[in-house]
């Protein structure tokens, strides 16, 4: 059973500092969300916790600091799923999910019967199978997005972090999208998504973090952090939260005075 735990975590970028004081565990079975606005810090927490940037204090996969751990070791235990990523190189699609199997090689071996299944499985559960010929740099954003989140979850790790996975995904997809994180987190995986969209974030997330200029300012259930007071000092709107379900939805009604 996967955790993540982040101990007085703070993270400088060239002279300023991005992410303050950050203090949280995430763990298994659980979707979380990391939400807050532009600029706030989100996708650099989301970076440290894969040791892709420099921290002070300490990050852990269960028990193991990440600034320590072996690349592949890290690649194996929490897949990736990076924030607008650009493709390079024009390899097919089913090319492309198969190097998520990467972290699994050892050097200069070749895709085995276990990593074939494991990519067939991350192109049915990202329902990419019509694209598996095309050319990935061919593809639209929408398709792209769900393509790299295929390679993700192809690495079948414990954890999977995902930097604004509903970018440039229609509402249809977006929803598939947030309930195949939901669905991960289920069956018991620990799933970390930086997200915009509030209502998207409340209505799936099991937890909500919201971060402001670096600092973790609530940090609990969708209805306790998305709470008007918040929104307002946080995001600088006045907004209605209203109760659709279960979970609060948030709609905007304008900058707050
Ligand atoms: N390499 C860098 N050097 C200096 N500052 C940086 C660097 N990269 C990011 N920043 C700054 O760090 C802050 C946090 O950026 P980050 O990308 O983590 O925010 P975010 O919450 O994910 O934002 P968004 O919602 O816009 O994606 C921003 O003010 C950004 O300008």
């Amino acid at each position: 059973m996967v955790s993540i735990s982040l101990e007085q975590v703070g993270v400088s970028l060239g002279r300023r500092t991005v992410v303050r004081n950050a203090s949280a565990t995430f763990r298994a079975g659980t979707l979380a969300g990391i939400v807050g606005p532009n600029g706030a810090g989100k996708s650099t927490l989301a970076r440290a916790m894969l040791a892709l940037v420099p921290h002070i204090g300490r990050i852990l996969v269960d028990d193991a600091e990440v600034a320590t751990m072996p690349r592949a070791e890290l690649a194996r235990r929490v897949a990736y799923l990076p924030q607008g990523q650009t493709l390079h190189w024009p390899l097919t699609v089913e090319r492309l999910v198969e190097l998520g199997r990467l972290p699994h090689l050892a050097p200069m071996s070749r895709i085995g019967d276990a990593d074939g299944a494991a990519i067939e499985r991350a192109i049915a559960r990202a329902d990419i199978a019509a694209l598996r010929e095309r050319v990935a740099t061919e593809l639209s954003g929408g398709e792209r997005a769900r393509v790299l989140l295929a390679r993700a979850l192809a690495v079948e790790a414990p954890a999977l972090i995902a930097d604004e996975p509903l970018a440039s995904l229609d509402p249809g997809h977006q929803i598939d999208v947030m309930e195949l994180l939901h669905g991960e987190a289920r069956a018991g995986a620990l799933v970390i998504a930086v997200l915009h969209d509030l209502t998207m974030a409340a209505r799936y997330c099991d937890r909500l973090v919201l971060i402001d200029r670096g600092t973790i300012v609530a940090d609990g259930t969708p209805a306790e952090v998305l709470t008007p007071a918040n929104l307002k000092s946080v995001y600088g709107i006045d907004a209605r939260v209203e109760l659709a379900g279960d979970w609060p939805t948030v709609t905007a009604l304008g900058r707050s005075r």
